[in-house]
């Protein structure tokens, strides 16, 4: 069987706001290559354990490594080496996302073509746009684009397709394994249980600021199975989504 290499090891996370334990002593990896899901319901403590990961948050203790550099000592190092999405406060309102792209390129010193980074996300045809001009499909494409301005090997996404349509969403999936397919590790939060079964080659679940479990989709689901868990209702073979897809179609819109 193919060994995995880790990319991502968190262990024994621990963060405390006062006397609030939000990530009660985490441990998990993630490997190279890998679409990695954390779920869980709100206030569970994804996002606080991504922008520790992210260098962005001090932990009250722990240790994590990403790519062989500590977060302790190496944070310079850790954030050439990932893609984070910024909040869309982050973008100058006046400039069109040629601009953007240029900005963010020579912040990071990154020698790239704005208009192949936009071609990456189907926004080629918006380069002259401003971005809150954009749907909100467009949005969360261009955030990704500029994920990977520095050609990160690890981007990290938090709830990336909150709020869109089923067309965006699934385009948006198409996207982000284009993304791992193309040797990126992909680090994914998300409320959307499809959404995670279908894109996420292993996910945790956060509880309370614990994992209360981590395994592939298919063996999460097999293991419940397996306990004797049945669904009350016959499932049918199609579902609400599948028909407005059926109906509207697949391809770009907005
Ligand atoms: N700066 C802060 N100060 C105090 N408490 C905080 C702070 N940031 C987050 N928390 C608390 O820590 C807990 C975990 O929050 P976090 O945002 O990590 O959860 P989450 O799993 O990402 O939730 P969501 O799914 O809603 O995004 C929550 O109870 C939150 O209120």
């Amino acid at each position: 069987m193919e060994t995995k290499k880790a990319i991502i090891s968190v262990k024994d996370l621990v963060k405390k706001y006062d006397d609030f334990v939000a990530v009660q002593g985490l441990s998990f990896e993630v490997y190279e290559h890998e679409i990695f899901g954390l779920l869980g319901p709100n206030g569970a403590g994804k996002t606080t354990t991504l922008e520790i990961i992210e260098t962005l948050r001090a932990k009250t203790s722990g240790d994590i490594i990403v790519d062989g550099f500590s977060v302790d000592k190496h944070a310079q190092n850790i954030k050439q080496i990932i893609g984070v999405q910024l909040q869309a406060a982050g973008y100058y309102p006046n400039l069109n996302l040629v601009e953007l792209i240029e900005l963010f390129a020579g912040l990071y010193g990154a020698d790239i073509k704005p208009m192949e980074m936009l071609e990456k996300v189907n926004l080629q045809d918006k380069a002259k746009a401003k971005y809150k001009a954009l749907s909100g499909g467009q949005k969360q494409r261009f955030s990704i684009a500029t994920t990977l301005i520095n050609q990160p090997k690890i981007i990290f996404l938090d709830e990336p397709t909150t709020g869109l349509d089923p067309q965006a969403r699934r385009n948006l999936w198409d996207l982000i394994i284009e993304i791992r397919n193309a040797g990126t590790t992909v680090v994914i939060t998300t409320h959307y249980m499809d959404e995670a079964e279908q894109l996420c080659d292993r996910v945790a679940f956060v509880e309370r600021g614990q994992i209360i479990a981590l395994d592939t989709p298919d063996n999460l689901i097999d293991k419940l199975v397996s306990s004797g868990f049945e669904r009350k209702k016959e499932v049918k073979k199609a579902n609400l989504e599948d028909v407005f897809i059926n109906l509207t179609g697949r391809e770009w819109r907005e």
